[in-house]
């Protein structure tokens, strides 16, 4: 495992930005004053770029929802119980939670990974089992899985974004499920990129301010007994993380192996994101961060990336919802790239050089 592992992080090349100035070029040729569309442009210089082609594709897309449990739920960091993550599975094979709506409404196909779940799943069409344990354990007492445990993890969801390539899916979204992980998204956070939990903590599902102020305490302790196994992004994840941040690690580390873009939710896939970045920080070239969680710290984790979220709506569900809606985004600016006529073709006058 540790050979593949090694392999996927060597595999991963920055973009090739010599491309950027062809890109540039069709830009500023298509019918609308230079820049004009703002934002969207860079989106579409983005994709282009990290598809490495100048006429890119943008066709199947792709959410990959990771469940799992966390055994910090334990120490009352969340304001539901910890029975909710296989409810919520349910839920969403069934087709009736936010991310059902919203991928929908993208033209998005949805996975739901069962990656460690405390609860047995029959087979269901629309679940992948890949479970690699019953719930991480307690970060409050000693780490979240074993480093075997982790590169599981993260080798299942690089593998599920292997075999999204295969399928001939052009954009991938990450999204997650499970009760009582921003505690450890937040615990991650403040070790990879030196942020005090104190600034960083939020209320999560919506815990009170004297649940906040435990939380806050839960997750200095974490990183206190972990510290000597966070030496390395690799043993910060496995220390601190989840079965589910772990393979969304994975899963952005694949999609960028395969140069396929990727498109972060909100502050939870964040965390694996930033796992990515810190082993690997190539992958940068291939994310999209979709939006500004309203979850406290997600500005602070987006200003130390020097990122920014592609929408600021307020959310803080995670599920992958936030990366459904900024599909739609990048989806509308890769089409306008592609299919805008240019000035030469509409027979439309540039602009006036002024000399
Ligand atoms: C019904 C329900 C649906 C959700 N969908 C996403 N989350 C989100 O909330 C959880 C993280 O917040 P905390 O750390 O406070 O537990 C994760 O499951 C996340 O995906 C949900 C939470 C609930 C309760
Ligand atoms: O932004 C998120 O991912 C988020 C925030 C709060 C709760 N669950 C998810």
């Amino acid at each position: 495992m540790l050979e593949q592992f090694e392999s996927l992080l060597a595999g991963i090349r920055p973009v090739d930005r010599s491309l950027a100035s062809v890109i540039q070029a069709h830009l500023d040729d298509l019918t609308k004053p230079q820049g004009s569309l703002g934002r969207l442009e860079e989106i579409a210089m983005s994709y282009a770029l990290a598809t490495g082609s100048p006429v890119p594709v943008l066709d199947k897309k792709k959410i990959c929802c990771f469940a799992a449990d966390h055994g910090v739920a334990a120490e009352g960091v969340s304001a539901f119980p910890a029975e909710v993550t296989p409810q919520m599975v349910y839920n969403m094979v069934q087709g009736g939670a936010a991310i059902n709506v919203l991928s929908k409404h993208a033209g998005a196909d949805l996975d739901v990974v069962d990656v460690g779940v405390n609860h047995d799943f029959p087979d269901m069409p629309g679940l992948i089992r890949k479970k690699v344990g019953y719930g991480s354990s307690n970060i409050a007492s000693g780490p979240a899985m074993s480093e075997t445990e982790a590169l599981q993890a993260i080798l299942c969801g690089a593998g599920l974004a292997a075999d999204a390539h295969k399928s001939g899916y052009h954009l991938l979204g990450t999204g997650e499920m499970g009760i009582a992980n921003t505690t450890p998204a937040t615990a991650l956070f403040s070790v990879l990129l030196g942020v005090s939990p104190e600034t960083i903590t939020g209320k999560g599902t919506g815990i009170d301010d004297v649940r906040l102020e435990h939380k806050k305490t839960i997750i200095r302790k974490a990183i206190e007994v972990n510290a000597s196994r966070c030496s390395t992004p690799f043993g910060t994840l496995a220390a601190l993380g989840g079965y589910e941040i772990a393979a969304i690690s994975g899963f952005v580390l694949g999609a960028a192996s395969c140069r396929i873009p990727v498109v972060v939710d909100g502050f939870i896939s964040s965390s694996g994101a930033v796992a990515a970045l810190k082993m690997c920080p190539a992958v940068i070239d291939y994310l999209f961060f979709s939006h500004l969680s309203n979850e406290q710290g997600h500005r602070a984790v987006m200003r130390e990336l020097g990122a920014r979220p592609i929408l600021d709506l307020d959310l803080r569900l995670g599920e992958g919802t936030g990366a459904a809606l900024a599909m739609q985004v990048i989806d509308g600016a890769v089409k306008l790239y592609n299919e805008m006529a240019t000035f030469s073709s509409a027979k439309i006058s540039e602009q006036e050089t002024s000399n």
